[in-house]
């Protein structure tokens, strides 16, 4: 169980997550839907300590999230893998020396400066790629990869990690549908096979809709919706999303629908 007591994270005079209180049992797949600017980031990066509280309490279990420093708090990180919107993957690397760097932490330095891996962590790493459809480009320069590939490369090194928890930062806001649709696919069996938990950022209600256990609106830093997508009516939706409602509801634009038709190729000048 994760949770979290009246956290606070400020900037300055601003409030960027004010007083949230939440419980997250193990093995929920939870969606967090808001306006830009409403907290979203700024509490999955509370959650693994890339930032640290102004006030209150992150709990895993018995331990005080919080409180961890040195080794613990790079266990914690692993524990909690996070993917990005941009992938964060190291274009000029291959693609299993990424998957790699998913366990650094474990590694002594000397062998993760020389990126010398053993065999048994290789093996582990084309197994997390295959899991995504990723192995047959393992050797390949990461920058050589679509951007649907490299999120599913950047679910790879994190699922590198074992982690309890994955955190996932807008993961679908680059994809065009057919690539979003692929990687929330991944994202929804990594939950349900492996039972890890999954907090996700979206910025489109369909997709919270369509894949979350339950979804958590923000606005202005507060959690102001908790519950089952069945419980997030129109109005709530339309008052959490505020101006940015009509581009949230816009399933086409950026959603997990299938298209019909391939998109148009873009042919150079
Ligand atoms: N490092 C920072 N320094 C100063 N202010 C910050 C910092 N990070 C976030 N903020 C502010 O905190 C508030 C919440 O930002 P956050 O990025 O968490 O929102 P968000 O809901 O994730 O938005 P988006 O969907 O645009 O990513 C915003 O007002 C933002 O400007």
């Amino acid at each position: 169980m994760l949770k979290i007591e009246k956290l606070t994270r400020r900037f300055g005079q601003n409030l960027a997550v004010n007083n949230a209180n939440l419980e997250i049992p193990d093995g929920q797949m939870v969606g967090i839907i808001g306006r830009s600017g409403a907290g979203k980031s700024t509490l999955l990066r509370l959650l693994n300590r890339l930032i640290d509280p102004s006030e209150g309490q992150i709990l895993f279990g018995d331990t005080d999230i919080a409180a961890l420093k040195g080794r613990e708090l790079r266990a914690w990180r692993s524990d909690c893998a996070m993917i990005f919107q941009q992938f964060n993957l190291v274009g000029r690397l291959d693609v299993v020396t990424n998957v790699l760097t998913g366990r650094l932490y474990d590694v002594p330095a000397w062998r993760s400066m020389a990126q010398v891996f053993t065999p048994r962590e290789r093996a582990f790493a084309i197994q997390a790629l295959d899991r995504l459809g990723m192995a047959h480009t393992a050797l390949q320069r990461a920058e050589t990869l679509s951007g649907g590939q490299q999120q599913r490369v950047a679910i790879a090194r994190a699922l590198a990690q074992e982690p309890k928890i994955l955190l996932a930062d807008e993961p679908i806001a680059s994809l065009d549908p057919m690539n979003a649709k692929i990687v929330m696919d991944a994202l929804r069996d990594i939950n349900r096979q492996d039972g890890i938990t999954v907090i996700c950022n979206l910025h489109t209600l369909d997709t919270a809709r369509n894949y979350c256990d339950r979804i958590i609106g923000m606005q202005d830093g507060r959690i102001v919706f908790d519950g089952t997508p069945d419980l997030l009516t129109t109005q709530m939706a339309r008052e959490i999303y505020g101006a940015e409602a009509d581009e949230a509801f816009n399933e086409a634009a950026t959603s997990t629908a299938i298209p019909t038709a391939p998109a148009p190729v873009r042919v150079p000048a």
